[in-house]
């Protein structure tokens, strides 16, 4: 069974059909991208699948499980974390703070247990700590560990984004627009750290992008969408050489 399976998912938003019957499903262990031309719907997917939207119709299934009724807040839980295209990050906290606050999906301990300090707090502090510093040591956010996010770089602060999800220990991680803002180098980075994601922390990646670069060099495949609907799926160089995908990007030269 895939990890991730979306069957005829739509929303409507009155008469706009942001997505409109789109169906695709993700392997454990994959990384597949989404393109498509400003306003397909490709963020409505995003928060469709992260339950930030209600589906007017289809079925979302997540590990087995059925999440299309799910709340928004239980999904970090299941296993599914994800960035923001306008990095979501609380800017007068530190790096540090910011992956901590990650973490907090995951406690387990009450608030009387919490006051008190209790061993199983200790305990679980210390697990999230440990994870939070695997992430600052994979991401090598060590410089900046102590560093308030907003003096930080705009390339920083989409990394430590990433950290943030990586934090709550996902097994689906969404990233909307990884590369979006970043230079060359940067974006040649993101690349490196989602391979490692892959290979290193076994994660099944799932990433919404404009630049081709990035998503041919990552991808095991590849869904176009436009107007809500898809328009073809396969190898970034399948996708890349539809007809439909061509005519859709004509005059913007943002697939070729
Ligand atoms: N909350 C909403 N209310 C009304 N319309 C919406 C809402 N969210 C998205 N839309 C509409 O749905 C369509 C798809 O938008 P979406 O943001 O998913 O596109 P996108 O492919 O992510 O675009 P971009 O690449 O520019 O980020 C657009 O027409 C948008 O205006």
């Amino acid at each position: 069974m895939s990890l991730l399976e979306v069957e005829d998912l739509a929303i409507h938003f009155g008469g706009v059909k942001a997505v409109d019957g789109v169906s695709f499903s993700v392997e454990k262990g994959e990384v597949f991208a989404i393109i498509g031309p400003n306003g397909a719907g490709k963020s409505t997917i995003f928060n469709l699948i992260s339950r930030i939207y209600q589906s007017t119709l289809g079925r979302i299934q997540f590990d087995g499980q059925d999440i299309t009724a799910s709340r928004a807040h239980d999904i970090a839980g299941l296993g599914i974390a994800r960035t923001f295209q306008n990095i979501e990050l609380f800017d007068h906290s530190t790096v540090l703070d910011n992956l901590l606050m990650g973490r907090h999906t995951h406690r387990r301990t009450n608030f009387v247990q919490d006051i008190l300090f209790l061993p199983k707090v200790r305990r679980e502090e210390r697990q999230h700590r440990r994870r939070v510093e695997q992430v600052i040591e994979f991401l090598e956010l060590e410089a900046y560990r102590k560093k308030m996010i907003a003096g930080l770089p705009y390339g920083v602060r989409k990394v430590v984004e990433i950290g943030r999800a990586l934090a709550t220990g996902p097994k689906l991680i969404l990233l909307d627009e990884p590369a979006s803002g970043l230079s060359v180098e940067e974006t040649r980075d993101v690349a490196f750290w989602i391979e490692d994601m892959r290979r290193d922390m076994g994660l099944t990646v799932l990433m919404v992008e404009h630049d081709m670069s990035l998503v041919n060099q990552v991808s095991d495949r590849v869904m176009a969408v436009a107007n809500g609907r898809t328009l073809a799926m396969g190898t970034p160089a399948e996708v890349q050489a539809h007809p439909d995908v061509m005519a859709a990007y004509l005059g913007t030269g943002a697939a070729a």
